[in-house]
């Protein structure tokens, strides 16, 4: 396996779920951290981290849910073992040998994806659990279930569309002159590569970095967001989630800005996604998923590893002022290959700027980590092509934009 390389705070909820190797989805609100040791010896420690939750750490080469002595054993040592003093040490080697894995280099830990990345879908969940939500019970059937969820998704979007007053109507309409920064304008006037090649930088292979809304369409697009939470919080509505990972952030064509989005998907993405992803059917995206997330104390802290139900993703930093947060991308991967451990040049983190859009394949693995202080609001677009999806059902040989087929293909 490849060395794995830590840095920053190791018991940041993102690198736990960046490290482990299975559970990690449900588990990493608790911080699961496992830890793969040369010699073979398995632990288990409890960790309390001032106002955090508890993080359980395990030390074994397979993690708690494949490692049968990890899983067992080690809650019995813990049992049996003086507590304070088996904290402590076992504290103390796991720091201890971190740290030295790092300033080493040597893969002291090694770690596996196995079931690590998480796909995620938009599927939208009704209420979640923090909100008490309670999945159907009784003999109701899945039928019965899904018409519900269609039931009251309707019911959402018709309690949006007959009292939810916007503050910024000019965001509904397509004055893109007022919202985009005059380079990008001029490069998509021009219609020509070059012409898109001249803004953007790649700084890692697939990552497509370039200045985008003006601060002045941040501005409106993050009041609106504040009003529309204002509204739901008044009327007592329960905001419908984007997609499986997000517990806040709400669809933008529930606030009614599907006809906006939709043109500029179609006006401004496309055009650059067909020079950037041919390969992943970035020329023939034909849907959409554009919503809106939110960190900080108040909200979620990071986003778990994954990779995005679409095929090209833009994702726009709209402010507000924050630390942290930066995406971590760790390589673009197919369905067989989700799991493969990076490679060290596949390994980026990007720091996040106000107004400035990233590109990059649905498949690029990534996630975010902590916002350690202050707000940060982010929208996105999942974009989707059917024919890509249709013809990859076909399609069984290797994807040349996968980086363990392109390895395995030299
Ligand atoms: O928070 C971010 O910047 C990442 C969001 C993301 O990856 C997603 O919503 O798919
Ligand atoms: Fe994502």
């Amino acid at each position: 396996m490849a060395p794995l390389r830590l840095s920053g705070n190791l018991f940041d909820p993102a690198r736990v779920a960046f490290l482990c190797p299975s559970g990690t989805t449900d588990l990493s609100p608790y911080g699961f951290l496992v830890y793969s040791c040369p010699y073979g010896i398995q632990f288990i420690a409890l960790l309390a981290i001032l106002h955090k939750p508890v993080w359980l750490v395990f030390v074994g080469p397979y993690g708690p849910f494949s490692c049968p002595s990890g899983t067992f054993l080690a809650p019995l040592a813990l049992l049996f073992a003086p507590l304070s003093r088996f904290l402590h040490s076992l504290v103390f080697s796991g720091i201890a040998s971190s740290a030295a894995s790092y300033y080493t280099c040597i893969p002291y830990y090694t770690c596996s994806f196995a079931t690590g990345v998480r796909a995620a879908t938009t599927q939208r969940r009704p209420k979640d659990r923090r909100e008490g939500f309670k999945p159907p019970v009784g003999n109701s059937s899945s039928a019965d279930a899904e018409s519900e969820r269609v039931k009251s998704i309707r019911e959402y979007k018709q309690r949006i569309r007959s009292s939810y007053q916007p503050m910024h109507r000019e965001l509904f309409e397509m004055n893109f002159t007022g919202f985009l920064v005059p380079s990008l304008l001029e490069a998509i006037n021009d219609s020509t590569e070059n012409g898109v090649r001249r803004i953007i930088s790649e700084p890692t292979p697939g990552l497509i970095i370039f200045d985008m809304f003006k601060p002045e369409f941040c501005q409106m697009l993050l009041e609106e967001f504040g009003n529309f939470k204002k509204w739901a919080w008044e009327t007592k509505t329960r905001i419908m989630r984007p997609n499986t990972m997000y517990r806040y952030g709400a669809v933008l064509a529930d606030l009614g800005m599907e006809t906006m989005i939709g043109k500029l998907m179609k006006d401004f993405i496309l055009p650059m996604s067909t020079i950037f992803f041919p390969e992943v059917g970035g020329d023939t995206i034909d849907s959409y998923h554009g919503f809106i997330v939110d960190y900080g104390a108040d909200t979620a802290h990071h986003l778990d590893f994954h990779v995005d139900d679409s095929e090209v993703t833009l994702n726009v930093c709209l402010g507000e002022k924050f630390y942290g947060g930066e995406l971590f991308l760790r390589g673009v991967r197919c369905v067989k290959h989700l799991n493969v451990d990076s490679e060290l040049k596949e390994i980026f983190d990007y720091s996040q700027v106000p107004g400035r859009s990233v590109l990059h394949r649905g498949h690029h693995r990534h996630g975010a980590l902590s916002t350690t202080s202050g707000h940060r609001v982010n929208m996105l677009l999942w974009c989707k092509s059917s024919i890509f999806r249709e013809m990859s059902k076909e399609e069984q040989n290797s994807p040349s934009w996968c980086g363990v087929c392109r390895r395995e293909e030299n």
